[in-house]
């Protein structure tokens, strides 16, 4: 059993349901500070729920939820600021403001929950830029004049605009041909290793798995099962022997 600061977020018992569906029922879930976890599971099986759940945007039937520390159903809404601003998070469309610029989608956040001076913000804002593999120059362009990798980039570059603890990514790949999708996985181990971070990434990717994963989560049955990915070959459950042994696994190298 890990220690407790050893934990970068914790889930008890957490039930999801939608009217008579039940998404998620007694899932229990702990992330390692500095672990890249990748969360798996057929469609339909409640990964984005569980990622909306963690960021509070899906409030759970039941259950608890404890980022570094922190019990977020307890939280006054000074330490929920102060834990939401410690988490960057990139949606699978990137999510941009289509109206604002590269830059200005970086500094929304920090606009949001800093009072850093205009001057600062720019700077930083270039830097995160720089960081998630950008030309200084897309800092000006708006999302319209960007392509599908470029996009995620500078939607990474708005996640790190906090210097978050934890970054959370849904299918970060989805959309790139192999080698944008293989630069990618790249970036991602990059910043996780020289900044420290915990990251948190939905995929249906397997190279992305096998490339950058610590550990992996499988949702089944309405939990999931956590385990390397040694651990989960050995698993007999039959969606897991499928997904992880299929042609498509052996294509990745599996
Ligand atoms: N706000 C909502 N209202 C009603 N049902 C919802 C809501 N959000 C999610 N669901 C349902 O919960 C289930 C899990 O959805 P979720 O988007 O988490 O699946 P997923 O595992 O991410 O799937 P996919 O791989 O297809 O993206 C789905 O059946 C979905 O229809």
């Amino acid at each position: 059993m890990a220690d407790e600061s050893d934990i970068a977020i914790s889930l008890r018992g957490i039930v999801n349901r939608f009217g008579q569906q039940v998404v998620h029922d007694g899932l229990d879930l702990d992330i390692r500070k500095g672990e890249v976890i990748g969360i798996v599971g057929g469609s339909g099986t409640g990964k984005s729920v569980l990622m909306r759940t963690v960021i509070g945007l899906n409030r759970p039937a039941a259950g608890s939820i404890t980022v570094l520390g922190t019990r977020m159903d307890k939280a006054s809404d000074a330490e929920r600021a102060r834990i939401e601003a410690s988490w960057g998070v990139l949606f699978q469309n990137g999510a941009l403001f289509s109206s604002l610029t590269v830059a200005e989608n970086v500094q929304a956040p920090m606009r949001e929950h800093t009072d850093l001076p205009a001057e600062l913000m720019g700077e930083l804002a270039a830097l995160k830029i720089r960081l998630a593999g950008l030309p200084a120059d897309a800092g000006a362009k708006f999302p319209s004049q960007l392509s599908g990798g470029m996009k995620k980039r500078a939607g990474i570059a708005r996640a790190l605009a906090l210097d978050p603890e934890i970054l959370f990514l849904d299918e970060p790949t989805a959309g790139l041909d192999p080698i944008g999708a293989a630069e990618f996985d790249d970036l991602i181990r990059d910043l996780q290793r020289s900044l420290g971070l915990t990251v948190v990434m939905i995929t249906h990717d397997l190279d992305s798995l096998v490339a950058i994963c610590d550990r992996i989560g499988v949702l089944i049955d309405r939990r999931i099962r956590v385990g390397t990915l040694a651990e989960h070959l050995q698993d007999e459950h039959p969606w897991i022997r499928q997904y992880f042994h299929g042609k498509r696994a052996r294509a990745a190298g599996i």
